[in-house]
């Protein structure tokens, strides 16, 4: 999926600039500070929003599924939810493995309205990957412990070869799970590229806060300087 010199205005205000980028086979990361554009570019990217300029160009076979940062709280089954809106998939079966994985198998007779908030993310985390070959997911692992966190990144990193995920985040510690890093400020790009040859310099510019980089045992960390 190619992003092609997207712009987008809401009134008279820019929100996005000239954004271009092709959505990578694996793991793409957006990151960038509060109001940086993140969510208006995800919604642009599915359609919820149109762009004042620029295109989209879609694969032949590529289905877009879409997890928001928040949710509604309809009061159906969590299977009735996994089965909804869905014209492909129409078998609790289809969703199971996923269900399994991510341990929601227990919920899937409960009212959705009744699950938590990490608890309602894991299961549309669950109905997506069921349906989606391009998986975009705005801040999913907000709202979510420690394990349920690192049960999505093994499993989105067990994924990457089959999908294309798109990810806003928060956390700098999941850098070192991208393919393709594309850090946003102000509704423009500010750095396209590999993890690995991101600067503390990149992301003390785009978050106007010094940056760290530090390595332990291997493992990338960043922290903001106090
Ligand atoms: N409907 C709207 N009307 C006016 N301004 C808007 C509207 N939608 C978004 N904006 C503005 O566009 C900018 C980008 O918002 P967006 O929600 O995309 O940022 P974000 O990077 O996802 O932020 P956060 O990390 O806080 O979730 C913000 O300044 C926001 O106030």
């Amino acid at each position: 999926m190619l992003i092609k010199n997207i712009e987008v205005k809401i009134g008279n205000k820019q929100i996005l600039t000239q954004i271009s980028f092709q959505i990578e086979r694996g793991i793409n990361i957006i990151l960038g500070p509060n109001g940086s554009g993140k969510t208006t570019l995800l919604r642009t990217i599915i359609g919820m929003i149109k762009p004042s300029n620029g295109e989209i160009i879609r694969g032949e076979n590529e289905k877009i599924a879409y997890v928001p940062s928040e949710f509604f709280s309809a009061q159906m089954k969590v299977k009735d939810v996994l089965l909804s809106g869905n014209s492909r998939k129409s078998r609790i079966e289809d969703y199971l493995e996923y269900a399994k994985t991510l341990q929601i198998t227990q919920f899937l007779d409960r009212d959705f309205s009744t699950l938590s908030s990490g608890e309602k993310r894991l299961t549309l985390i669950c109905k997506a990957l069921a349906e989606g070959n391009i998986i975009i997911m705005d801040e999913p692992l907000s709202n979510l412990d420690i394990s349920n966190k690192h049960k999505i990144l093994m499993l989105i990193s067990k994924e990457k070869e089959e999908k294309s995920f798109l990810i806003t985040s928060h956390e700098l510690d999941v850098i070192e799970y991208a393919t393709q890093l594309i850090i946003l400020k102000k509704g423009k790009i500010v750095y396209l590229g590999s993890p690995k040859d991101i600067s503390e310099d990149n992301l003390t510019q785009a978050y106007d806060v010094k940056i760290r980089k530090y390595f332990i045992d291997n493992k990338l960390f960043f922290k903001a300087e106090e």
